[in-house]
């Protein structure tokens, strides 16, 4: 059987995460894919880091080049963060003649039409699933199942960080503080959670599903944002007093061709159905012309969640390289 071989940027939660879910599900993927599937290759800041997984010998890698640069290397899978040098690293591979698989939303935000134009010009694939709500696989239902349609809103929680904070301090009186430091130990927040507080990571999410969504590229510095950094234990009690929940809403609307958007907290009514979406859970509505209104619902962030939507679009590049041998 061919072997395909994958060489993943970063080795943090999300790179664990998809490491696992190949281990664990090795059979079904290959059988999935019809060739055999190995991670050959991982770079990372400090080969020397004890690590959650122990892999072979020679695969750990501090030079990007054993990757970006390896004619071994059929597909790369970018689980870095930031906007640089992963942005840098995904164009390279794509220039290469490399598929590439991405979590990173803020260098996605960042570079959209760089990144996707090398992707065509070189006849290769950039698949993003994992950069929007984690596990649930929304891009790919936009771009595929659900392409027949004119989507006319968004709106969701697109950040599991953010709810969890929110969750808790609703739900059991805890400190913003203490979650946070939580929330960055289940391997929720960003590597600075300022993104995730700050609706900075939310608004990249809403900019790469409007370009998907609605044909229409919007920088994620011009989506008008506000965070959950200034909501107090008051805040709170207020909107409990009221029967509301504060949720971090991103929200885009498409009226014949005049878009409006927006990353705020929002008091939403307790039997609003997005008000039940707690802790890391995210959730997203659509509306399409066509479906209807859908809403999708699962974990926004997590390495196992996230680990699966990368290893997802893993392998739907696999059987692409497979079925064109
Ligand atoms: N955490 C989550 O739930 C989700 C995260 N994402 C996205 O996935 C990406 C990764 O997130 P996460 O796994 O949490 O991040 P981590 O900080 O946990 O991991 C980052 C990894 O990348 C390596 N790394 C970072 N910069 C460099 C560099 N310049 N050269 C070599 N190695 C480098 C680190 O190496 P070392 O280990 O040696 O330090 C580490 O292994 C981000 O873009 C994030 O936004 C998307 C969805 C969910
Ligand atoms: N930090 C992000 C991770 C997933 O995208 C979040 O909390 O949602």
């Amino acid at each position: 059987m061919k072997t395909i071989k994958v060489g993943m940027l970063g080795f943090g939660n999300v790179g664990t995460g998809t490491y696992q879910t190949l281990e664990m599900n090795r059979e079904l993927i290959e059988k999935h894919v019809g060739a055999s599937v190995e991670i050959s290759k991982i770079l990372v800041n400090d080969v020397t880091k004890p690590r959650q997984v122990v892999t072979p010998d020679g695969v750990l890698t501090d030079n990007v080049a054993d990757i970006i640069d390896n004619p071994e290397i059929d597909i790369v899978a970018e689980v870095l963060g930031g906007i640089e040098p992963a942005s840098e690293y995904m164009l390279k591979a794509l220039n290469n003649g490399k598929h590439v698989v991405t979590a990173n939303k803020a260098a996605v935000a960042a570079n959209y039409d760089k990144l996707f134009k090398a992707a065509a010009d070189n006849d290769v694939s950039l698949r993003p699933e994992a950069c929007v709500a984690g596990g649930i696989p929304i891009l790919n239902a936009i771009t595929t199942v659900l392409g027949a349609n004119k989507f006319d809103e968004i709106l969701g929680i697109l950040n599991g960080t953010t709810n969890y904070i929110l969750t808790q301090m609703t739900d059991n009186g805890l400190d913003y503080a203490d979650v946070l430091k939580d929330a960055q130990a289940k391997g929720f927040a960003e590597a600075d959670p300022t993104a995730d507080v700050e609706g900075i990571d939310a608004a990249n999410k809403l900019s790469i599903m409007m370009a998907l969504a609605f044909g229409h590229y919007v920088h994620p510095d011009d989506i008008p944002t506000e965070g959950i950094s200034k909501i107090t234990k008051a805040d709170i009690d207020k909107a409990t007093a009221d029967g509301c929940k504060i949720k971090l809403i991103a929200s885009a609307k498409n009226e014949d061709g005049k878009l409006s958007y927006s990353v705020k907290p929002v008091a939403l009514p307790t039997d609003h159905p997005l008000a039940s979406v707690s802790n890391e859970f995210n959730a997203v509505f659509v509306k399409g012309n066509a479906v209807g209104e859908l809403m999708f619902y699962g974990k926004g962030a997590g390495p196992l969640p996230t680990g699966s939507a990368v290893m997802g679009d893993i392998l739907m590049a696999a059987k692409e390289i497979a079925e064109s041998k």
